[in-house]
């Protein structure tokens, strides 16, 4: 049972990764966590805050793989042009988004006052 429990969870941690390897978005992601948890550090936040800034974080990255094993299985099941396809690509790229645009929100609610402070 904790071997097949650590098995899944290898297979989870390789999905990550494999991603990270391949999507340009994922990487940018990457790169903007490390800043924001700088920034938090840099800034002292709260508790509530740190949990605010790891659930936007979450929300992203699961929102980028999800997207990222969507337009995997899309070009598997349907390498040639067909609208649901492409309508399939266009809702996953869409979670992303609005993922992202929560995160801006959050972001910009905890850090704009404070970096707006030091200007
Ligand atoms: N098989 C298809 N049939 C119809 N439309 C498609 C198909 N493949 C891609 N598209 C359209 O082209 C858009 C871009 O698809 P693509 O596979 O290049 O992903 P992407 O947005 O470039 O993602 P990424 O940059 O993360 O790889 C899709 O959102 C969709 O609108």
């Amino acid at each position: 049972m904790l071997r097949r429990r650590a098995a899944s969870f290898g297979h989870a941690f390789r999905g990550v990764t494999a991603a990270l390897r391949s999507e340009v978005h994922l990487q940018f992601h990457a790169a903007a966590t490390v800043v924001v948890i700088g920034l938090g550090f840099y800034f002292t936040i709260s508790s509530t805050e740190w949990a605010l800034v790891a659930l936007a974080v979450g929300t992203v990255w699961s929102a980028e793989l999800a997207n990222t094993a969507i337009e995997a299985l899309t070009d598997l099941v349907s390498p040639e042009y067909h609208p649901l396809a492409g309508k399939a690509k266009d809702v996953a790229a869409g979670a992303v988004l609005v993922a992202a645009l929560g995160a801006v929100v959050v972001g910009a609610l905890i850090f704009g006052p404070r970096l707006a402070h030091m200007f």
